[in-house]
């Protein structure tokens, strides 16, 4: 399977990211790619509320995700959107930070509202507040694509093994983890992590991120970590994408995952025990 990471910066302005992303799209299908993953809040990257509210829909209106089933449909690619932020009927105004997976014939296959939600101080003037924004999902989900499982998540998810252990005993092979991660916390975790994750699971994992300062509007100007990897079931990083945008092809020998998992089986090792 050929896979295609696309690292983003996007700004506060959904019209003109989704330019950016369909001309990525187009380009990564022309290289072969039959999976293209795209970074957490696709649509739109802003620390503004207000901006927020201006400018992002409902899912069932929203014109990125509009647009990207027409591009999977008209490309015949598996589109996996690492997530949008849409309006929710909620009475407290929060959004989803949902991601999407989109079939070759441009069906929406699969849905998944992000669950852990990133409310850390990580230095001294850096806090984020995510569940002031946006509410959290509570459904984990594997969905099958052209016969391989994909195990869904969002970026701070990352930190919680619990789930991915979850995805890969419930028939995901390829691990997911759209990001737009810190740059403080990206430095110190987010390679150690992603490899842990897919030596645990057996899994590969793609992780397409947002990368760099992202132009504001509204608000201040975010900066995220970028470093978009992909890492094979045995724990090797297969790509790196640095820190500028673009497309990142990697191959993905599924076979891999289960000779991985036949060299260490400890996903299918576990034992009961009492709690300390
Ligand atoms: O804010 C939005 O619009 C979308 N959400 C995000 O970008 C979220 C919350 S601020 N970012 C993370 O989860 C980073 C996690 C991270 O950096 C870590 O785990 O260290």
């Amino acid at each position: 399977m050929r896979a295609a990471l696309l690292q983003l910066t996007s700004g506060d302005d959904p019209v003109a990211n989704l330019a950016v992303v369909r001309r990525m799209v187009a380009e990564a299908a022309a290289q072969g790619a039959t999976l293209i993953c795209t970074p957490e809040v696709t649509n739109c990257v802003s620390a503004s509320r207000d901006r927020q509210k201006a400018v992002l829909s409902r899912e069932e209106d929203d014109p990125t995700l509009a647009a990207l089933r027409a591009e999977a449909a008209r490309l015949g690619v598996t589109l996996a959107i690492g997530s949008l932020a849409v309006k929710t009927p909620d009475a407290d105004g929060r959004f989803a930070n949902r991601s999407f997976l989109l079939g070759p014939d441009g069906a929406i296959l699969a849905r998944y509202d992000k669950i852990h939600m990133f409310d850390v101080t990580v230095s001294a003037t850096e806090t984020y507040r995510e569940s002031a924004g946006y509410r959290p999902g509570d459904r984990a989900v594997v969905a099958r694509t052209d016969g391989v499982g994909l195990g869904l998540s969002v970026c701070y998810d990352l930190r919680f093994a619990g789930l991915y252990r979850a995805l890969a005993q419930a028939g995901a092979e390829v691990l997911l983890v759209p990001s737009a991660f810190s740059p403080v916390t990206g430095a110190a975790h987010w390679e150690v992590l992603l490899r842990a994750r897919a030596i645990e699971t057996g899994c590969f994992v793609l992780a397409a991120a947002q990368s760099g300062t992202h132009p504001a509007q509204a608000g201040t100007a975010r900066k995220t970590w970028g470093h978009s990897l992909a890492v094979d079931p045995w724990g090797t990083v297969l790509a790196d994408a640095g820190t500028a945008p673009g497309i990142t092809m990697v191959d993905l020998d599924l076979d891999l995952v289960a000779r991985s998992r036949a060299r260490v089986p400890s996903l299918s090792h576990d034992r009961p025990y009492e709690r300390p």
